[in-house]
């Protein structure tokens, strides 16, 4: 199984990172399009129901497909032989930004429910917050995975 994995490789590793890249195209837009959301328009306006459209798309049809594959392909890696030195601090780094950027997925996910069904309470200024998160843990994946410290 895992000299099936080690020859895999180079294809496991492209789909890894084609996943990574339309996951994190969705989970930096996903909250700008709820600052619009939250700003711009009214529960019940037919603008409200455009955002609610793009969102629920953006969600269903690209984030959680993404995620599901950057996931699938990453544990691929993770028991390809001599990837991962669990004695090296980055495995450890990597994996701990990886849980939060799923537990944003899943608030992203909520709160878009809560748009659905009229109730958002947060405001523009917290939506913008929050879109530093993912950022930041995006650096920290990358120089975890590329320094290898
Ligand atoms: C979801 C769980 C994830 C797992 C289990 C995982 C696991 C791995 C592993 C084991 C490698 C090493 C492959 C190698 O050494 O060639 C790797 C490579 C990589 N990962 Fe992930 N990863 C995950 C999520 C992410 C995320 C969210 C990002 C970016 C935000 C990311 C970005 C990368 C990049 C850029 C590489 C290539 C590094 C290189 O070429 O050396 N990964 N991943």
């Amino acid at each position: 199984m895992t000299d099936f994995l080690a020859t895999l490789y180079p294809w496991t590793k492209a789909l890894h990172i084609i996943s990574v890249i339309a996951w994190m195209a969705g989970i930096f837009y996903l909250p700008r399009l709820f600052v619009y959301h939250t700003e711009k328009t009214r529960p019940g306006t037919e603008l409200d129901a455009v955002y609610q459209e793009m969102e629920r798309k953006l969600l269903r049809a690209i984030m959680n497909p993404a995620m599901i594959g950057t996931w699938l392909f990453g544990l691929m890696l993770v028991f390809t032989p001599g990837m991962v030195d669990w004695g090296m601090v980055w495995p450890w780094t990597k994996a701990a930004a990886v849980l939060v950027m799923t537990w944003f997925h899943h608030w992203l996910g909520k709160r878009r429910k809560d748009f659905a069904a009229g109730r958002n309470t947060l405001t523009g200024r917290r939506y913008r917050m929050m879109n530093e998160l993912p950022t930041l843990l995006m650096i920290v994946i990358v120089i975890s995975v590329v320094v290898r410290f």
